[in-house]
């Protein structure tokens, strides 16, 4: 698995520092406001679960499944597989996601949430690839900006492998082109 990596971009130690920001900017932003933290599965669950644990507050959790790529090409069409337990109506959220790349699964999230009548939305990535960007989002609490490049680990996939990557590195072009 990991020869199939071109090279390390961000290591578990980088993440762990960034998350460890990205926490306490949240945590001054929200502690007296009980939000409800969504996880856009699958890719950000790792990232998902790092930053909560870091999150001492009181916040409720849950979970979208929202999908539109194959293989490295986004489809352009977002699909909801899995929609939230929560009423989302007056409540603070905050989405957590792995990437930023299109911005097509943000902007349709963002869009969902505000017409389900969330007080406010605010975004926190790990990763941000404005260089693809193909409609206007951006992320309140971004770890990293990162090259045009495919990324894998740390919760991103390509065909639903390498998730389990505990950095996030670039996918060598020879795995993927024919
Ligand atoms: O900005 P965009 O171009 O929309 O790309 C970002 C989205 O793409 C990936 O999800 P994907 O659809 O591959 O599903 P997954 O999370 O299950 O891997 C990633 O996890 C983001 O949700
Ligand atoms: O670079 C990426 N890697 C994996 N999944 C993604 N979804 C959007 N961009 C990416």
């Amino acid at each position: 698995m990991n020869n199939d990596i071109e090279r390390v971009l961000y290591s578990q130690e980088e993440i762990n520092h960034r998350a460890d920001e990205l926490a306490a900017a949240i945590t001054e932003e929200y502690h007296d406001q009980n939000p409800l933290v969504i996880s856009v599965l699958t890719g950000a669950m790792i990232f998902t679960s790092d930053m909560l644990k870091r999150l001492n507050f009181k916040l409720n959790v849950d979970l979208v499944d929202v999908s539109s790529y194959d293989g490295t090409d986004s489809t352009g069409q977002v699909k909801l597989d899995l929609d939230l337990k929560s009423d989302v109506k007056g409540r603070s959220v905050i989405i957590m996601e792995d990437i930023i790349d299109t911005g097509r699964t943000l902007k349709y999230l963002v869009q969902l949430l505000k017409d389900r009548g969330a007080k406010s939305v605010a975004v926190c990535a790990l990763l941000d690839k404005p260089g693809r960007r193909e409609v206007s989002i951006e992320g309140d609490y971004v770890g990293f900006t990162t090259p045009n490049e495919f990324l894998v680990g740390y919760g991103l996939d390509y065909n639903n492998l390498y998730r389990n990557l505990p950095y996030v590195g670039v996918l060598k072009r020879s795995v993927y082109a024919n």
